[in-house]
């Protein structure tokens, strides 16, 4: 046994990072051994114990090769074994909760770190769950750490936006992985209908499926989740309004004098929630023809007027692209193109949103009572 180069291999091990929980091996439980021994022909071992959270962990062979990678690193080894195991019950509960800070309830209540915002629309097609998207994907290549919840639960396409349609979460005990997408943590009623299925479901149970992606993925520490809200002022508004009464609120809608009129509907509901609304985002704007005139397609003025109207900023003025609705046919948001100008108008809104920071709306002020 060599204690110094066990602690070697630990160290090296220690950069090895689970890629669903984001976290290193070592700190997961996941290394519950070390040994260095003499090899055949006096070469030195590295023998390493790894246990995985689930049976078919989808990350396993990634896990155990950056694994034996890691050891191989350390000088003086010279021949690594990997005994891979499933961690028992008991400890993956306690790994989930200790993950969770011993919380199982909601961890995105006021007095969190993590911002949250809602992208919401008036009406349907106006380009809302595209916006969202491209949102979430540009507010990660900030560095931040992004969740996205795609809550359309009757017309979610966030999978299919972000190129991982029929991806499945992973369940650790209790807590569902959610797939990561561009570097955005995603999750959608989508991966868990049947493909082609309508959801037909009434409030409680749209409620309750809110609650659940809340409280039951496991996120891991967020700077933003992102919500693609669905269109209009149902059910799902009023949960995510109860639930999340801090989120701030982004407001989508076209140039379209009609189109400005619902979405301020849509922002009112929030703001009775106690909601922020933070600005208005104008999709489908002009569009730059190749003899440089722009052709207004839906009008001029949506959301301006809307902006006006609520008394907040208009925070993007996104154009009609072809680049853009081909990325979303295709599964890659537009703004990891740098020559699209709706994907640089989206990478400005992105910038506009981080700079912003979080407000205090909904949050405890931290005044102590005399
Ligand atoms: N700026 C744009 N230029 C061209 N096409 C766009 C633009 N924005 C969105 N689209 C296209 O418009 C269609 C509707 O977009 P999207 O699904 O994002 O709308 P939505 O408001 O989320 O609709 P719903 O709420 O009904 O799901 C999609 O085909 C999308 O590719």
């Amino acid at each position: 046994m060599n204690v110094s180069l066990e602690e070697a291999v630990r160290a090296s091990l220690s950069r090895v990072i689970d890629p669903e929980l984001r976290r290193p091996v070592t700190e997961l439980d996941m290394i519950p051994a070390v040994r260095v021994v003499e090899g055949d022909a006096g070469t030195t071992r590295a023998e390493i114990d790894l246990q995985l959270t689930i049976v078919g962990c989808p990350a396993a062979d990634r896990i155990e090769r950056d694994v034996r990678e890691a050891a191989a690193r350390v000088d003086g080894i010279d021949e690594v074994a990997v005994d891979v195991g499933v961690m028992d019950r008991q400890t993956r509960d306690a790994l989930i909760a200790r993950l969770r800070g011993g919380k199982a309830r909601m961890p995105f209540t006021p007095d969190s770190t993590t911002r949250v915002i809602a992208v919401t629309s008036g009406k349907g097609g106006v380009g809302k769950s595209t916006i969202t998207a491209n949102l979430a994907v540009a507010l990660a290549a900030h560095g931040l750490r992004v969740g996205l919840i795609d809550a359309d639960v009757f017309g979610f396409s966030i999978p299919g936006l972000l190129g991982i349609e029929g991806a499945k979460p992973t369940r650790v005990g209790e807590a569902i992985m959610p797939p990561r997408a561009h570097d955005v943590a995603v999750i959608s009623i989508g991966m868990f209908v049947d493909p082609g299925a309508a959801v037909s479901w009434r409030g409680p149970m749209l409620h309750r499926t809110v609650e659940q992606f809340l409280t039951d993925v496991y996120f891991g520490d967020l700077d933003v989740l992102v919500i693609d809200m669905p269109p209009g002022t149902g059910d799902v508004a009023i949960s995510v309004g109860q639930l999340l009464p801090h989120a701030e609120v982004i407001v989508v809608t076209t140039p379209q004098k009609a189109a400005a009129d619902v979405a301020e509907r849509s922002a009112i509901v929030a703001r009775q929630t106690g909601q922020t609304v933070i600005g208005v985002v104008e999709n489908m704007a002009g569009l730059t023809q190749p003899d440089g005139s722009v052709l207004e397609l839906f009008g001029s003025g949506g959301g301006d007027d809307t902006a006006a109207r609520l008394d907040v900023p208009l925070l993007a003025r996104v154009p009609l692209s072809v680049g853009l609705r081909e990325g979303g046919d295709q599964g890659i948001p537009i703004v990891t193109n740098e020559g699209d100008a709706a994907g640089a108008a989206i990478r400005e809104l992105a910038a506009a949103v981080a700079r912003r920071g979080r407000g205090l709306a909904g949050r405890p002020l931290g005044v102590t009572p005399r």
